[in-house]
């Protein structure tokens, strides 16, 4: 435990033993100064205040280090940007915190027993004047890339003895500081990772041009929800859509008109089925709808709702409004109770080309005469 000395000590004390001047101060915080631009200082989220004034888990380490030392403040700068002071974080934030981030930051420990003797603190404002900080200790804090980030800071108001014990504890108080920043990047970055996991899954499964399910994504959809609703005992339905005479849009309009189409009859479709229902890219102008739970009848009238939804309007793509139609087959677990997924599509895409035969702009159910 650090001793309380009345007695005048001596000017400085340093824990780099080579540095025993006054004007090595100077150069040992020369080092902590180039570095300080690179650091603002680190706010709160909550608000606009130091992070060290507030943090619960800092603010802790804080009331250790002041009982630890028996000093009047210990304070912990995050960052090397002193306080603006218009700004509500130097308001809310202590005098001996303005202090602290009004010292360079240093990448070596700092002792200056006695401010007054000291060639840099003596004419500090708030040592020829109140609050009269005459002890000042800190302890530099890295991240784990070594970089400075801050520093632990001791303040009294009375000259101090520091010992080699208590340059040990503050060592010992600025890596539990470490640690604490060390665990919250490490949290921050496992969210961040989380969060570019999650973006890259998600493109993974999304078709890029129109922006449904693509051709896997839906496939697995329909696995799962065929084993779903058959759990419960409940139907399955799909739906294969296909735009009508789309290879004649392509050669008339061009390719980019082409994909401009695929966008918009993915939009109307996609306006016709309700959230526990998908919408896939199955192949080129294919598409692949999963209607867990719905009987055939049900299905029949949501493939002619999307049928609707594509004929009753021409659709602008540039200057040139086309009509547009789809076809579409309908199968079901209705119809077929013991088919695979495989087989269920298949009896679709066998609807889906009567469909096609019938004319067009039609919806067929499959049928076990049509398979
Ligand atoms: N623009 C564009 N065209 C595509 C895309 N994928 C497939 N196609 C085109 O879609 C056309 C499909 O032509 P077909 O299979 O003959 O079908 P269709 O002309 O719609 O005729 P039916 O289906 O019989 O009515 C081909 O010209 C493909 O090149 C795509 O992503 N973008």
């Amino acid at each position: 435990m650090m001793c309380r000395s009345r007695k005048r000590p001596r000017t400085i004390a340093r824990t780099d033993r080579s540095s025993h001047s006054a004007r090595s101060h100077t150069k040992m915080t020369s080092s902590g100064r180039l570095r300080q631009a690179e650091i603002p200082m680190l706010m709160s989220e909550q608000a606009d205040v130091p992070l060290g004034e507030v943090d619960p888990e800092i603010v802790r380490i804080r009331r250790i280090g002041k009982r630890l030392f028996d000093v009047a403040n210990c304070i912990v700068t995050l960052g090397s940007t002193a306080p603006d002071s218009s700004s509500a974080g130097a308001l809310s934030a202590s005098i001996e915190t303005a202090f602290c981030y009004s010292v360079p930051l240093s990448g070596e420990p700092v002792v200056v027993t006695d401010t007054r003797n000291d060639q840099m603190l003596a004419r500090h404002r708030l040592v020829v004047g109140a609050p009269y900080v005459r002890f000042y200790a800190a302890h530099p804090i890295y991240n784990q890339d070594r970089v400075l980030i801050g520093a632990v800071n001791l303040i009294d108001y009375a000259p101090r003895i520091f010992r080699d014990s208590d340059r040990q504890m503050l060592a010992d108080l600025a890596a539990l500081v470490e640690r604490e920043m060390q665990v919250r990047s490490m949290s921050a970055l496992q969210l961040d990772l989380q969060r570019k996991n999650k973006s890259l899954r998600r493109k993974s499964l999304i078709d890029p041009l129109i922006g449904t399910w693509n051709r896997g994504a839906i496939m697995r959809i329909l696995t799962i929800e065929a084993i779903r609703c058959d759990k419960a005992g409940a139907p399955l339905s799909l739906i294969v859509a296909d735009l009508d005479y789309f290879k004649k849009i392509n050669d008339t309009y061009g390719h980019p008109a082409g994909d401009a189409v695929l966008v918009k009859v993915a939009s109307r479709l996609r306006s016709c089925i309700r959230p526990q229902e998908a919408l896939g890219r199955y192949g080129g102008e294919e598409f692949l709808v999963v209607l867990p739970g719905s009987s055939i009848n049900t299905a029949m009238a949501v493939a002619e709702r999307m049928r609707r939804a594509i004929a009753s309007q021409p659709e602008a793509i540039g200057d040139t409004t086309l009509n547009l139609t789809i076809s579409a087959g309908i199968a079901s677990t209705d119809l077929f109770p013991s088919a695979t997924t495989e087989e269920l599509i298949s009896r679709a895409d066998v609807a889906l080309y009567a469909a096609k035969d019938a004319g067009r702009n039609c919806v067929m159910r499959a049928q076990p005469d049509l398979s």
